[in-house]
């Protein structure tokens, strides 16, 4: 079973690093892949430019066995829908694999405004991610989502695709906009992100003007 986490990684921080572990540790997961979007579909332009922000990816996951980084979404043009992104994956993975999609709430909150959202569900399962203690999700994709709840990780490793798992995580208060808030501010960054990342950051003077501001 392997787990997807996609994002725009504006830059890949220690949230999006521990998330992508924990889930890994509780759903039982070869590996996570990040794949970074290439044209957000749902924001702005991004602030570093996609080369940039897959090669922090990379710079992130090097040495640690259960991440990987995927670079698939900057080889298509146009916005960088997931249901593509998940038709890509089975091709070259198969059909069978079970494909678990995560989700952080945040992210899962605006699902059914989703480039043909309902696709996901024949290609992928998916997990949201939420802290213990944090209200259930509740989407406008509700009812859809509630037919397929699954109770625990068995049942995803039982099918490649088409079932929900609301996971509990320890989650950190971490986000992107923060840190490029930071770095623009002349504030450190670090410990927030991977050091290798830092010094990416810096080498190439990311997220330091005035257009790195605005979140
Ligand atoms: N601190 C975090 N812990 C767990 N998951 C997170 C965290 N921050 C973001 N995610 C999830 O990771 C995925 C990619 O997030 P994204 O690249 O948008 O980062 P972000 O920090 O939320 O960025 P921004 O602050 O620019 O919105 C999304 O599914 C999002 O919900
Ligand atoms: O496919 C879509 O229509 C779609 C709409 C919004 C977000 N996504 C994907 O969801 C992931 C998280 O998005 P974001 O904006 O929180 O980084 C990322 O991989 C996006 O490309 C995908």
């Amino acid at each position: 079973m392997i787990g997807l986490l996609g994002g725009t990684f504006d830059p890949v921080h220690v949230g999006h690093l521990r998330a992508a572990l924990e889930a890994r540790e509780a759903l039982g997961l070869e590996a996570v892949r990040l794949i970074p979007n290439a044209r957000p579909p749902h924001r702005g332009l991004p602030a570093a430019p996609a080369p940039a922000r897959l090669a922090m990816v990379r710079l992130a996951c090097a040495g640690e066995p259960g991440l990987a980084a995927d670079g698939r979404e900057l080889a298509r043009a146009g916005p960088s829908y997931t249901v593509d992104t998940l038709i890509s994956l089975r091709r070259e993975l198969g059909a069978r694999r079970p494909l678990c999609l995560l989700l952080g709430a945040d992210a899962a909150r605006g699902l059914a405004s989703w480039h043909r959202w309902r696709e996901l569900f024949a290609l992928a399962h998916l997990v949201v991610l939420r802290r213990p203690g944090q209200a259930a999700w509740e989407g406008a994709a509700g009812a859809e989502l509630a037919a397929r709840r699954a109770d625990g990780a068995a049942a995803l490793a039982a099918a490649p695709a088409g079932r929900v798992l609301e996971l509990e995580i320890p989650l950190l208060e971490v986000s992107a906009s923060d840190i490029r808030r930071r770095i623009a501010a002349g504030r450190s960054v670090r410990f927030l992100v991977p050091d290798p990342v830092l010094d990416y950051i810096r080498r190439h003077g990311l997220y330091a003007g005035p257009a790195a501001k605005e979140p």
